[in-house]
């Protein structure tokens, strides 16, 4: 479960984030919602601590992350999964190894620099390939995948990680309607089934629609609840 209370960031000089709020518990599936520049990949910066907040507190499962430093502050990292826009992988790298980034931590440097890797982490690894369905993809250069497929190593790398918190920028902006679909219904069900705590940026009130219980607007640095989503929500 992650808890940010009055976060405030602000950069070249204009108040993105003023005192945003947001609770996630575990199981939960929360949209982020606002228009092109409200901060939204801002706050999800804020909250996996890449970006200093200028003001508010950020607690990961209990514990107050908002001033660890040094090795305190690269173990709560690992709890958080951020994906990004774009995926974020090294295109010319298989799925596995992309996957296997998120092990990183885990893993004695000099077996990375030689891609030797621990029996263990790669069976991790192809877990969460096998659990996004990419099993049989695992060797196949990440930029030789479709966009969907890129989004499911992005998503199995955070999964490889062990993190307990997703925060997921924008993850179907850039795909077809029944890919995002479908990418949307991965995200509720890793939500469901391991009680992941899930943040997602999100632009069509279609796809809000299908994977959140509720939704918050950013709008002027703060957040606020949207109306109550319709009731019987498909995942559809
Ligand atoms: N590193 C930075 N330095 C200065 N300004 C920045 C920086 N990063 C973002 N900004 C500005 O902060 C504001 C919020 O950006 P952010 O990317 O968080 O918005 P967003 O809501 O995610 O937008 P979008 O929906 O278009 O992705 C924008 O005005 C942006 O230009």
């Amino acid at each position: 479960m992650i808890v940010a209370r009055n976060i405030a960031k602000t950069l070249s000089g204009r108040a993105v984030l003023r005192a945003a709020s947001v609770t996630v518990k575990a199981g939960e599936v929360v949209a982020l919602v606002g228009p092109s520049g409200s901060g939204k990949t801002t706050l999800l910066r804020c909250l996996a601590r890449l970006l200093e907040p200028d003001a508010g507190t950020i607690e990961l499962h209990g514990l107050d992350v908002t001033h660890l430093a040094g090795r305190k502050l690269y173990r709560a990292r690992r709890d958080i999964g951020l994906v990004y826009q774009q995926f974020n992988l090294v295109r010319r790298l298989s799925a596995l190894d992309n996957v296997l980034g998120g092990r990183l931590n885990e893993i004695p440097t000099w077996r990375v620099l030689t891609r030797n890797w621990p029996a263990n982490d790669v069976a991790i690894a192809q877990a969460a390939l096998a659990r996004v369905g990419l099993a049989t993809h695992a060797a196949q250069r990440a930029d030789r995948l479709s966009g969907g497929q890129q989004q499911r190593v992005a998503i199995a790398r955070a999964l490889a990680q062990g993190s307990r918190v997703l925060l997921i920028d924008e993850p179907v902006s850039s795909l077809d309607p029944e890919t995002a679909a479908s990418i949307l219904r991965l995200i509720r069900e890793l939500a469901s089934e391991r009680g992941f705590a899930v943040l997602v940026t999100l632009h069509r009130p279609e796809d809000v629609v299908r994977v959140a219980d509720r939704a918050l607007r950013l709008q002027d640095g703060v957040l606020r609840d949207r109306l109550p989503l319709p009731a019987g929500r498909g995942l559809g």
